[in-house]
């Protein structure tokens, strides 16, 4: 320890010597669920570049966390190693640039603006059974399914509840082409298998030899493996528009020409080839990076809303504006509410406040390097800091409000947001592949719950926050009164603008 804190090459790094010296109050943190409370905390002691543990330095400076992850692009670290599944490295865990590049390049189409349009109907078909089961809850007609749910006066909704499960069935049937049904049953075994999965992936990312402990449980992506069979057997009768379709319509394009396999799984891995378990295990990476993420954002973006009536009435403004010929009581349309500045600023202002990645964003430096005169040996791990950005006064005048305006340059009382001072979806080559899929979820749920209900703020929630891979409320609950708007029809006559 004494060698750690004193003749250690990134000993010079500021920060305290006790910590830097072991990995066990990293450690201790990370399982506390409570380390996004640390990183501000040691950048407020001491500085832009702290020294957290033996080899590994937090980094909150601008230029730096662009050189990290965009302009140099180091590697992900070995703690993603984690999140192999079966010893398969895969999009979000591969540290191998030259397999994640070959990867992204297959499955990126599938994540564009246009092939994300068929999905549409299937987010409209999951809000559509969300509108019904509060429509249900608040006209008695349904018992509230979660159990923080069940004892709430009338007219309260516990939205995280619902944000979580909807994601969840938008997941489901964007990716696999089925809803698991939780908004409607909460009953469904995957989503509890991911949370483990999560949980134990994140234990053994700081203690390796857990894995001896708590070995691979393959439950999860036993589901995968199930829903690809099935649609193959399925054939054409079975072909859906979603992103598992996408999948395997691009197997059959590589096979078809003579591109494909070459028996050698792990030969065809590296060389990023399409085979069955590439496909399964992606299809559960999607569901790992897409489920807990969308919910907590949704959640956060209404918790901002009510607490400040007057955006959530300015953002109505402007979508019942945007959706003024719609016929009665149908859905919005992507088309319809894509590009509308205020409903963007209130999204990214929420991200900005609350982004997912609190933790950092973790990068090995594969050689020696000197970062702005910062010595880092090789060996060393990088957590690039965004979030230090998002809540800093110099790039975020009144950083600790939620002020929509400004992202949009024409109402903005600031200067505009400066580049690379903004990483919700990180950047450079590791940017998350979903962002777009992200976007169009968020925006078409919040849109349609606005111009749906009227809510209102329940005062004095507890709204901290526990994190292992994406921060989640810590008591699974944040309540919202809610009241169907004057004129918006029931959900049980609810049409969708596209059909499904
Ligand atoms: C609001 C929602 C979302 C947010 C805030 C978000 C944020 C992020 C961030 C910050 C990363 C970088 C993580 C890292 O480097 O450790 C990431 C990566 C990733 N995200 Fe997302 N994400 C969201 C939704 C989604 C969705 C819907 C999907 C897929 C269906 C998805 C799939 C992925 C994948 C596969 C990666 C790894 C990409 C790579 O390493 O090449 N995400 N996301």
């Amino acid at each position: 320890m004494i060698s750690n804190a004193f003749f250690h090459p990134l000993a010079p790094i500021p920060g305290n010597k006790l910590i830097a010296s072991t990995h066990l109050f990293e450690g201790l943190f990370f399982l506390s669920g409570r380390v996004h409370h640390f990183f501000p905390l040691a950048h407020k002691l001491y500085g832009k570049v702290v020294r957290v543990a033996p080899n590994i330095v937090s980094v909150a400076d601008k230029d730096m966390i662009r050189e990290i992850l965009v302009t140099t692009d180091y590697p992900k670290s070995a703690v993603y190693q984690a999140f192999d599944y079966d010893g398969h490295e895969n999009l979000f865990s591969a540290r191998n640039k030259s397999l994640n590049k070959n990867r992204r390049r297959l499955v990126a189409p599938a994540f564009g603006l246009q092939y994300l349009q068929s999905l549409e109907p299937l987010i409209h078909k999951c809000i559509s059974s969300l509108l019904q089961e509060i429509d249900g809850i608040l006209d008695g007609s349904r018992t509230a399914k979660n159990k923080t749910s069940k004892a709430l006066p009338p007219g309260q909704i516990n939205i995280y509840s619902f944000m979580i499960r909807l994601s969840l069935d938008i997941i489901g049937e964007t990716i696999f082409g089925q809803s698991f049904e939780m908004v409607k049953d909460d009953a469904h075994p995957v989503p509890q298998q991911l949370e483990k999965t999560i949980k134990r992936a994140m234990t053994q990312a700081l203690i390796p030899w857990m894995k001896y402990v708590d070995p691979f449980d393959s439950s999860f992506l036993d589901f995968g493996a199930a829903c690809v069979k099935q649609r193959k057997a399925s054939g054409e009768e079975g072909r859906r528009a979603d992103l598992l379709q996408y999948l395997i319509d691009a197997q059959a394009k590589e096979r078809e020409d003579s591109d494909g396999e070459s028996g050698d799984e792990r030969e065809d891995m590296v060389y990023g080839k399409l085979t069955d378990k590439v496909i399964e295990v992606e299809a559960c990476v999607f569901l790992i990076g897409g489920a807990d993420t969308s919910s907590i954002i949704m959640t956060f973006t209404l918790m901002f809303l009510v607490k400040h009536p007057d955006k959530l009435s300015k953002l109505r403004s402007e979508l019942d504006f945007a959706t003024a010929t719609n016929p009665y009581g149908s859905l919005p349309t992507y088309e319809q509410i894509r590009k509308l500045p205020y409903l963007t600023g209130c999204i990214n202002e929420s991200m900005r406040l609350n982004p997912t990645i609190t933790l950092g964003i973790p990068r090995d430096v594969d050689e020696d390097v000197v970062i702005n005169n910062y010595y880092f040996p090789k060996g060393t791990t990088l957590f690039a800091h965004p979030l230090q950005l998002h809540l800093s006064e110099e790039y975020f005048p009144q950083a600790d409000k939620y002020i929509p305006e400004r992202w949009i340059p024409d109402e903005s009382p600031f200067p505009p947001v400066q580049d690379f001072t903004y990483y919700p979806f990180s950047a450079g080559s590791r940017n998350c592949i979903g962002k777009n899929l992200a976007m169009m979820e968020l925006r078409l749920v919040l849109a349609a719950l606005i111009l749906t209900y009227d809510m209102e703020l329940v005062p004095n929630q507890r709204e901290d926050c526990v994190q292992y891979l994406t921060p989640s409320l810590a008591t699974g609950s944040y309540i919202i009164k809610m009241k169907r708007r004057h004129g918006a029809q029931s959900s049980d006559h609810r049409s969708c603008v596209s059909t499904y």
